[in-house]
């Protein structure tokens, strides 16, 4: 069974066919339909469940997968956020991802619409970190990396794939 997951950064790429190793994945950059930098988790997921829909149509598979970051400001806190979507049928499957603090000082820049990617090349002064580590990599200590947020996020949805459709929830 095909699996398009609608975005190109290796880290989710990596981390779907980690976990979803019996199916065939292919990457494909597909709109998100909400801001490049979600600023609330509901826009987050939101980016995820049009990144998943617009995979399945555009990948013409069976499956589309949809993974997406942001942030979430809570009055002077800042917190990363991540969520997953997978869509089959007419059927949407979701699951976010743990949260960590960022530094408050990142607040404003991206208020004044500096996307967090960014944001952490300047911090850390080295390239495209988005598709590496990630700032969880960065503020972890390399304790959890970008890849494993979405490794987790992407069996959260596995599981729950499964469940429906051993439970018959749909024809198959
Ligand atoms: O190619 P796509 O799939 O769009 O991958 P992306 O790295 O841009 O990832 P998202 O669009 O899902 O993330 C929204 C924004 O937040 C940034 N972002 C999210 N998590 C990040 C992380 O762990 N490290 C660095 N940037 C991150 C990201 O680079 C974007 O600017
Ligand atoms: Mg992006």
């Amino acid at each position: 069974m095909k699996i398009t997951i609608g975005s190109l950064n290796p880290t989710k790429v990596e981390a779907v066919k980690s976990v979803f190793r019996h199916f065939e994945v292919i990457g494909k950059n597909v709109p998100s339909n909400v801001s490049n930098q979600p600023m609330t988790d509901h826009e987050t997921m939101e980016g995820a469940i049009n990144r998943a829909n617009n995979a399945k149509r555009e990948g013409n598979s069976e499956i589309g997968i949809g993974l997406e970051g942001g942030v979430i400001i809570e009055n002077d806190r800042l917190f990363l956020c991540n969520w997953g979507a997978l869509v089959y049928e007419n059927e949407t499957i979701l699951a976010s991802g743990a949260k960590i603090l960022l530094p408050r000082e990142f607040i404003k820049e991206l208020q004044n619409g500096i996307e967090l990617s960014e944001i952490m090349e300047t911090y850390t002064n080295e390239k495209d970190i988005r598709s590496k580590e990630g700032a969880v990599g960065i503020f972890t200590n390399g304790q959890i990396t970008r890849t494993q947020i979405f490794e987790h996020i992407s069996k959260l949805l596995l599981g729950q794939y499964e469940f429906q459709i051993g439970h018959g929830k749909t024809k198959k």
